[in-house]
């Protein structure tokens, strides 16, 4: 169905409405397979389609579709790792581009991969040669994982997830290595204090022979026996130092020596950056090995998880359709014309609820004049672009496939959609020449054509204005196209077009701050009264003497009028 003028604008606010509610771009674009279509058939598909998911689909699974991320496997270049193959292999080994390439042994590379027995052996398969490209993106997105074993129970991610356990052991220790610095000096700072404080508690008590034997030993210089004097202090600087070394090799999986044995303890930057090498190295060889290990179960599994996480896209956007559809209907596909009942403008904060119908009076309408062509009259502010709008919801989001806004509705599967909104301050020949064109345009041609116009008369004197609508009204009449418009002329439209119903939205009266206070459903085949009217009447109600009396002559002029 072809959206045109300001009907495309309505459509956009309908889709920012719903895509507000949808918080993953790739569950937003499922939107796009809902452009209106004029096609019956597929509306009606759609209507099922989106019937059976709404009703399936529940809020409890809003937390884990909250969790998910596009899982994204990058083919990257490895510059860890050296690939030797022989010279008939080569070409088939750089094509894959994962890492450098070589017949024979280079030296700088942390994992050397073969075909030829120089290293790991592997088979030319991207991943045998790299299989932590398949295996990090699924380990770093284990919260996603997990959220879509929740959602798929017994489903591809939860038997990746297990299929990921045994990483976890060589997972810790990168981890720790990548922190090493910050590891190190967390004890060194923890070793000086408990030494610092052992010092200060620590007292030498010497007997009168003691004393003399350690002059003694001072003057022959015997250092031995003075530091056994020292020795259980040192004892227990050695056990704090090696106590500490475990609790760091603990945590990165392999016994080092860091501390220097002497006080005050610190750690030269080099040997921790050498440590830190060479854990990475093992770490790495680690890591590949226990990838190629696990990645044949997992290669196997990654279409489904694909699928899963495009079905919990589809959730997201299921659960938006439902919560924005709430009390909602699916109109009937039909032909006739188009109706709602207790239809709620979708762009107002609790709307009065509105019925209206062009073309066939159905359901409840039975008995009201049946016109294609319909001017809708009113009081100023009374609704009567709101009810357009309202129109068109109905219309475009039944072409969509989706629920509209209303009790009930029935709608005939259009080609074209027309709506000319009022261009408020723009006056004078040109914006007339303009709005005259674009009206002749959609009047052009065949097919099944909803024209929409919202006070076309602002902007030309009325005597001419009715010659103008009345003509063109009369065309779109014979082309059998639907038309709704607002027009201050409803008085001299009817007199003129027979098959018109002219319908009204009148203020059933004022407020004490001379407020209207309007009905904003439409009086069938009524002309809306006017507001100045309505203040008339006001002021003969309160009036008194001659002043009433003035006022309640008025008034009767719009009465006889009416
Ligand atoms: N069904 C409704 N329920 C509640 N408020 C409504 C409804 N329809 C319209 N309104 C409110 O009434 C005000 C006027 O509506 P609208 O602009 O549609 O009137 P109008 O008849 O086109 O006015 P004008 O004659 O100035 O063009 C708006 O603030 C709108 O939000």
């Amino acid at each position: 169905m072809k959206l045109r003028g300001d009907a495309r604008e309505i459509y956009k606010t309908i889709r920012k409405i719903i895509l507000e509610k949808i918080r993953h771009e790739e569950a937003k674009k499922l939107l796009d397979d809902f452009t209106p279509t004029s096609d019956r058939e597929e509306i009606l598909r759609r209507q099922e389609y989106l019937r059976k998911e709404i009703e399936k689909v529940s809020e409890d699974v809003r937390e884990y579709i909250e969790k998910i991320r596009p899982i994204r496997f990058r083919r990257d270049y490895l510059h860890d790792r050296l690939l030797i193959v022989s010279e008939e292999e080569v070409e088939e080994a750089e094509k894959l581009g994962l890492c450098m390439v070589s017949t024979e042994p280079v030296e700088g590379y942390d994992l050397v991969l073969s075909t030829t027995g120089y290293g790991i052996e592997v088979e030319l398969k991207p991943y045998d040669v790299a299989p932590e490209l398949y295996i990090m993106p699924l380990w770093e997105n284990r919260d996603v994982l997990e959220a879509l074993a929740r959602l798929f129970p017994g489903g591809a991610a939860g038997k990746i997830l297990k299929a990921l356990q045994p990483l976890e052991e060589v997972m810790r220790k990168k981890e720790a290595i990548e922190r090493i610095e910050e590891v190190i000096a967390e004890e060194e700072r923890r070793l000086n204090e408990v030494i610092e404080e052992k010092l200060e508690r620590f007292k030498l008590t010497l007997s009168g022979r003691d004393l003399v034997e350690f002059l003694k030993a001072l003057k022959s210089g015997d250092v031995d026996f003075l530091l056994s004097k020292f020795s259980s202090l040192n004892d227990e600087i050695l056990e704090e130092i090696r106590k500490a070394e475990e609790g760091i090799s603990e945590k990165l999986g392999v016994y080092v020596e860091v501390f220097p044995r002497e006080y005050p303890i610190e750690v030269s930057p080099d040997i921790v950056e050498g440590i830190r090498r060479e854990l990475e190295k093992e770490v790495k060889v680690e890591l590949y090995l226990k990838s190629r290990e696990i990645v044949e179960e997992i290669l196997p599994l990654l279409p489904k998880l694909k699928g899963e996480i495009k079905r919990a896209y589809e959730l997201e956007f299921f659960l938006a359709v439902k919560e924005f559809s709430q009390g909602f209907v699916f109109p009937r596909i039909e032909g006739g014309g188009i109706g709602f009942v207790e239809g709620k403008n979708l762009f107002i904060e609790n709307p009065q609820p509105v019925s209206y119908f062009i073309g066939r009076a159905k359901g409840p309408f039975k008995g009201i004049q049946e016109a294609n062509i319909v001017v809708l009259t009113g009081a100023n502010s009374g609704g009567k672009t709101s009810l357009l709008e309202l129109t068109l919801q109905v219309v475009i989001l039944s072409h969509m496939g989706f629920p509209v806004p209303a009790k009930e509705a029935w709608i005939e599967p259009l080609d074209e959609v027309f709506f000319f909104k009022r261009k408020r301050a723009v006056y004078g020949a040109g914006a007339f020449e303009n709005s005259l064109k674009a009206l002749v345009r959609s009047l052009k041609g065949r097919g099944k054509k909803l024209i929409l116009i919202d006070e076309f008369e602002a902007i030309t004197e009325p005597g001419a204005a009715v010659k103008i609508l009345a003509e063109m009204l009369r065309i779109a009449h014979e082309k059998d196209f639907y038309v709704v418009i607002v027009s201050h002329l409803g008085e001299d439209l009817k007199k003129e077009l027979s098959f018109a119903r002219v319908d009204g939205i009148e203020a059933s009266g004022l407020d004490e701050n001379l407020n209207l206070i309007v009905d904003r459903q439409p009086k069938f085949g009524v002309i809306g009264k006017s507001t100045p009217e309505l203040i008339v009447e006001r002021l003969a109600k309160k009036g008194k003497g001659e002043e009433k009396e003035i006022l309640l002559r008025v008034l009767g002029k719009f009465r006889n009028e009416t």
